[in-house]
């Protein structure tokens, strides 16, 4: 075996636990549906380099505690404070593990309304786009000094807008086909993600590793369901309102307005896939359909597709 080469890194755990969860309030249920990753990395090195096992928690052992505090943690409901439980848990039980990196995805489930009321019981699935967070939580300041480095936000969300988009003065060289539109539709596959500042987390019980938040202030990552909500609401707002000269200039509002309504997010990047639906030139049966005004029949192009993104910093 050569002995060239060294490890600079090395990060391991369980991928795409599923995991679905009913909270009882009496007749009225609660239900959430993660698929959640949770990685470690710590005094590991010798696993890799000299095929030591001694140092290594089952990734079958991680899957389990993922289990474990989805029937045990009072977070369960919040992704953002599941996620900091469960890696905080990892880093506390384990003393060789230094840091937990943990990622949680939340499917939908909406109430049914029946009579205009919401239902105790009876969900169903409105919408394909997730609800993500990534947590990293980091004990090598000392295991009662946990730090929590919260990334959140929103991935595969479908929008588009018939008008109220425009595509002009773009560089027009012997390489340019495009004609330039004043009206166009604009559809994109919206991910967001939006990173917190760093967020001390103190431990409230020893063995279940049970966590509070230090601030548990308006818009830190323990207010995280408000904090998506906004998100959300902002990135559609925009979206809808904008007349907009291109993605990039759409992009860049709504990642100032999420900056501006948040003072604990500190960065906030989109990647907004440009979804072309190209008019159909109908002069074969003398029909027009090219002109902005007149166009009404489209093919939806699966590919290629424009690769909008951007980070926007405080
Ligand atoms: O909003 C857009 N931005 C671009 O950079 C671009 N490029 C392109 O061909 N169409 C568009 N649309």
């Amino acid at each position: 075996m050569s002995n060239e080469g060294y490890l600079s890194y090395a990060r391991y755990g369980k991928d795409k636990v599923r995991v679905f969860r009913i909270v009882r309030e009496g007749k009225w249920h609660h239900v959430v549906e993660y698929n959640v990753c949770a990685l470690l990395e710590g005094a590991i090195e010798t696993s890799y380099t000299q095929a030591d096992n001694s140092v290594v928690v089952a990734t079958d052992s991680i899957k389990n505690i993922t289990y474990y505090l989805a029937k045990t943690s009072p977070h369960i409901l919040h992704p953002e404070r599941f996620a900091i439980h469960l890696g905080s848990f990892l880093v506390k039980k384990y003393p060789h593990i230094h840091k937990a990196f943990v990622s949680v995805e939340k499917l939908r489930w909406k109430r049914i309304e029946v009579d205009e009321k919401e239902h105790p019981h009876a969900f169903f699935r409105d919408g394909e786009d997730l609800r993500v967070t990534s947590v990293e939580i980091d004990g090598t300041q000392g295991k009662d000094k946990l730090v929590a480095k919260v990334t959140s936000g929103i991935k595969g969300l479908l929008v588009l807008k018939s008008t109220g988009s425009a595509f002009e003065n773009f560089i027009r060289d012997e390489f340019t086909t495009l004609v330039e539109v004043n009206d166009r539709i604009f559809s994109t596959s919206i991910d967001l993600s939006y990173t917190f500042s760093p967020f001390p987390i103190s431990i409230t019980d020893g063995n279940s590793g049970e966590v509070s938040a230090v601030d548990d202030g308006k818009g830190t990552p323990w207010d995280g369901e408000s904090v998506a909500e906004l998100a959300r609401k902002v990135t559609l707002e925009v979206f809808a309102k904008d007349e907009s000269a291109s993605v990039q200039a759409t992009l860049y509002k709504m990642a100032q307005d999420i900056i501006s309504a948040q003072p604990h997010v500190t960065d906030v990047q989109y990647a907004l896939p440009n979804k072309h639906y190209v008019p159909v030139d109908m002069k074969y049966i003398g029909l027009e359909n090219l002109k902005p005004d007149s166009a009404e029949v489209f093919v939806p192009l699966a590919a290629p597709s424009g690769l909008i993104s951007a980070r926007v910093l405080r």
